[in-house]
Order: C-alpha cells, then sequence, then structure tokens
C-alpha cells in the first residue's frame, strides 16, 4: 500500500505566504503544496508560524511572527479580541474587510460555480461599522473565587470572561450589562455555577429597536424568584434612555440553549418594536429579527430592485422567516407568497402583515422542499422567486421546480457564497444566467458576508 505521508511534524516551525482567508477568518496558505490554517495571519503576509494540528490534506499552525505584515492590519481595538471569538476581522482595516469579502464571493462564485467574468458589486459596507448588533445574549457565571463574570465565553470553553465593553454591541445593550452587573453585586443575586448548578442569573439578553430607540432587557434565571427586581426595573429606567420593558425567562434546563419557553414580563409590554423600511416589527424575547437593523434595509432593498417589479407579478418568497423580505416585495407585486418551515416564525409573518396593513400576502408553514414541487403541481406560475435559504443552500428539489415554471427572475439571497455558487451553477445548467451578484456586509468584524445575486432566463 502507498504511503501517504505528511511532510510536516507537530510543533515544527514553517514560513508561508498567506494568500487567501478560510471561512472563520483564519488565513490560509501553502508550503510545499500542503494548506495551513493559520488564525491571525493575513492575506499577502510572509510569517512565520508553529504546526499545531495535522491531517491528511490540511494543517493548522499558530502564529509566531510577522516577517511581511500586511498594510491593511490594524491594531483590534477590542481588549478581549483574541480570546472572545466573536469577531475575526477586527485586525483588519474596515475597507480592506470589505474588499476581502467581496473576493470571498468572487472566489466561490469562480471555483465552485466556475463562472468566469462575472462582475460582482463593491461590497455594500455599513457608515458606521461599530455598535450595530441589535440582540444581546451574554452568559453570567460565578467563578470558583464567587467572583461575577458576564461577558462570553473564551473560545473553545464554557469559561466566562468579562467583557465591559462589546465594540459591535449597541450601546444600549452593554449599558444593560452594566446596569444588571451593578444591580447583582449590590444585592448579592448570584450567577449560575454551572457545576454545582446553582445560582439565578444564566444569562442577560438586550433586544434594541435601532429606528425606534426601544430597548428590551431580558434576564434568562435558573431559578422562578428573583428577589429586588423592582428595584432592577428603577435602575434600567433611570440609566437607560428608551428602556421599555424588562422580561424574566426561566430555563431549569442543562442545556445550551439559551432561552427556555416561558416569559414572564416583569415590567412595561414585554415586547420593542423596530422599523425595516416602512414597516414596523414586534419583537418579543423569542422572536427573529435581524441583528443589524440598518444593512438589513439595504440588503432587502437590494432584493427588491432586484426582483424589478412593476405591480403584475406574482412572487414567491422560498424560507421567509417572520416575512420581513414578503413584505418588501409586496409594496411592489400584485401578490407575495411567503414559504416557512418554523411555525412560530409563520405566526409572526402573518402577525406583521395585518399590523402592517398588507392584504397582499398569503403565508404557508412548511418545507420548501416539498411545498415549491407541489405548488408548481398546482399550476401556481410565479413571475419572481426570491430564495432566502440557511447556510446550506436550496434542496435540490427546490431548484427543479424553479426550472419548472421558470420564472422571469430569481433573487437568491445568501448567508454563504460556497452554496449560492453551487445553486447559481444549477440554476445556469436549467437556463438561468447570473446578471448581479452584490455582497452586503451585515456583520462587520466578522468573516460573515452576504450576497444578492439576480439570476434572469437566458
Ligand atoms: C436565512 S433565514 C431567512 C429569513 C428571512 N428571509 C429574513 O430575512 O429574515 C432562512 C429561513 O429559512 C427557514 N427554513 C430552513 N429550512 C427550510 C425549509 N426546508 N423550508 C422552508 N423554510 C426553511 C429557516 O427557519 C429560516 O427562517
Amino acid at each position: 500500500m502507498k504511503e501517504n505521508k505528511i511532510p510536516f511534524k507537530l510543533k515544527e516551525n514553517i514560513e508561508l505566504t498567506i494568500t487567501g482567508l478560510g471561512s472563520s477568518g483564519e488565513g490560509v496558505g501553502k508550503v510545499s503544496g500542503f494548506t495551513f490554517f493559520v488564525p491571525g495571519a493575513l492575506p499577502g503576509e510572509r510569517i512565520q508560524a508553529q504546526v499545531t494540528l495535522l491531517k491528511k490534506s490540511y494543517g493548522q499552525a499558530r502564529l509566531l511572527k510577522l516577517l511581511v505584515p500586511s498594510p491593511d492590519r490594524v491594531k483590534p481595538p477590542c481588549p478581549v479580541y483574541a480570546q472572545c471569538g466573536g469577531c475575526q476581522l477586527q485586525h483588519l482595516s474596515y475597507p480592506a474587510q470589505l474588499a476581502l469579502k467581496r473576493q470571498t464571493v468572487v472566489d466561490a462564485m469562480e471555483r465552485i460555480g466556475h463562472f468566469t467574468k462575472l462582475s460582482v458589486q463593491e461590497t455594500l459596507g455599513a457608515e458606521d461599522p461599530w455598535h450595530y448588533r441589535n440582540k444581546m445574549q451574554v452568559p453570567a457565571a460565578q467563578g470558583r473565587n464567587h467572583t461575577l463574570a458576564i461577558g462570553c465565553y473564551a473560545q473553545g470553553t464554557h469559561r466566562v470572561i468579562d467583557v465591559k465593553d462589546c465594540l459591535i454591541q449597541q450601546q444600549a445593550n452593554n449599558r444593560i450589562v452594566q446596569v444588571v452587573r451593578s444591580w447583582m453585586e449590590k444585592y448579592r443575586i448570584p450567577a449560575l455555577e454551572e457545576d454545582a448548578r446553582r445560582g439565578i442569573v444564566r444569562h442577560i439578553m438586550g433586544r434594541v429597536g435601532v429606528q425606534t430607540g426601544e430597548v428590551m432587557a431580558v434576564l434568562v434565571t435558573n431559578e422562578p424568584q428573583v428577589p429586588h427586581l423592582k428595584d432592577l426595573t428603577a435602575l434600567l429606567r433611570q440609566e437607560i434612555p428608551g428602556f421599555t420593558t424588562l422580561v424574566q425567562n426561566l430555563n431549569t434546563r442543562h442545556t445550551n440553549v439559551i432561552m427556555g419557553p416561558k416569559n414572564k414580563v416583569i415590567w412595561g409590554p414585554g415586547v420593542i418594536h423596530d422599523r425595516l423600511g416602512k414597516f414596523t416589527f414586534t419583537i418579543s424575547p423569542h422572536s427573529f429579527f435581524q441583528v443589524n437593523t440598518l444593512q438589513a434595509e439595504k440588503l432587502y432593498e437590494t432584493a427588491l430592485q432586484y426582483a424589478a417589479l412593476t405591480g403584475k407579478e406574482k412572487v414567491i418568497d422560498a424560507y421567509c422567516g417572520t416575512g420581513t423580505i414578503t413584505l418588501f416585495l409586496a409594496q411592489k407585486a400584485k401578490r407575495a407568497l411567503g414559504i416557512e418551515i418554523v411555525e412560530p416564525a409563520i405566526r409572526d409573518a402573518r402577525q406583521n402583515a395585518r399590523d402592517n396593513q398588507v392584504s397582499n400576502v398569503d403565508f404557508l408553514c412548511g418545507d420548501a422542499a416539498k411545498e415549491m414541487p407541489e405548488l408548481v403541481r398546482q399550476g401556481s406560475r410565479p413571475d419572481v422567486v426570491v430564495l432566502d435559504p440557511p447556510r446550506a443552500g436550496c434542496e435540490q428539489r427546490v431548484l427543479e421546480a424553479i426550472a419548472k415554471v421558470r420564472p422571469q427572475r430569481v433573487v437568491y439571497v445568501s448567508c454563504n457564497p460556497a452554496s449560492l455558487a453551487r445553486d447559481a451553477a444549477i440554476l445556469r445548467d436549467k437556463g438561468f444566467v447570473v446578471r448581479k451578484v452584490q455582497p452586503v456586509d451585515m456583520f462587520p468584524h466578522t468573516s460573515h458576508v452576504e450576497t444578492v445575486c439576480l439570476l434572469t432566463l437566458r
């Protein structure tokens, strides 16, 4: 048998040039044809690294020394950047992040979809790439020496480290953590001791209506009885402009799922509102809502523009979530149908349509892979299909159904360039042409990129 020998040893020092970034923002480069992933290294850099992991076809290495640093390298402003792992690109300047995200899309379309000479637009970036997240969920833990830590898990562990000011959270969310922390210290309210399953506060959650200024705090607790909640309400109201509501969520299970099923409203209406375009959405502790309100508007506006609706079209919005894109489409379509597999999301979608007095929409709860072929079988002939699937992309049956009905336009909204490239290539083989590709930066300082792609019939 031929031996497949890896020409490196663990702990060996290597020297390499980084040529790209991996899906988690780590630098990628080759030594003698063998691929290494190096966290913290940037494209264009010449580095020294130590081998930490060896697999058959790739390895991992720890950055030891920058021999030639990238001109786009910056000092990450967050003091816990290296431990937290929530951001992956803070060490790259924002303009370079945008260029890199565009290149990620270009590379995937070329490598996986075999698209050449595609014109991919510049990434639509955020005006302010900091303090954008409208939703926060942070763990609280009581350490062995009874010190309180609230912030994030140290990468790859269940140890909570303190984060005083998260640079990508809305400031109101950071203020919630500060207020809850001082309340816990003042009244000696214990956080969870994970091993002993003792304590009260497990997680602190914050949600902000970016366009309305409304703020919600949710205390996820391990016990139903929590003392001094009146004082906490008073403190939150005093310290946080726009503070709207405090909710307690009970989660007594030994699980990684953050919230339990039950909410108890401590003060206020138990919900907040935010706006996308001209629509207002009600957000409860459990509701799904895009975490970057301002960039979500850009994403949806791009999808709407690509749909090029005139008022006569029938539109299907597959994978519609709580129906936000469906409502955007309904503004300019004759009728829009949203399809979504999660029942509570469909309930929210129907409520969102009622609240916004949109009557030309319908919602169907089901698996797009079953519902799309069934709709085709029943004679449905949409003029435009919008797809916004999870990271894995569309099931083959969805793409086949689209090929059968031959809509004039397919607008594909994707959070994963690799599955977009694969699915766009399948649609190309079924007679569609990729016309436009627009990356949108929904999550600055992370390695994620969202893309809107327009395909039309050949
Ligand atoms: C990327 S999200 C898009 C949500 C929505 N378009 C938005 O912008 O808020 C993908 C959605 O697809 C839903 N989903 C996942 N698999 C599905 C399936 N097989 N059929 C229908 N919906 C599905 C998920 O529950 C989720 O709401």
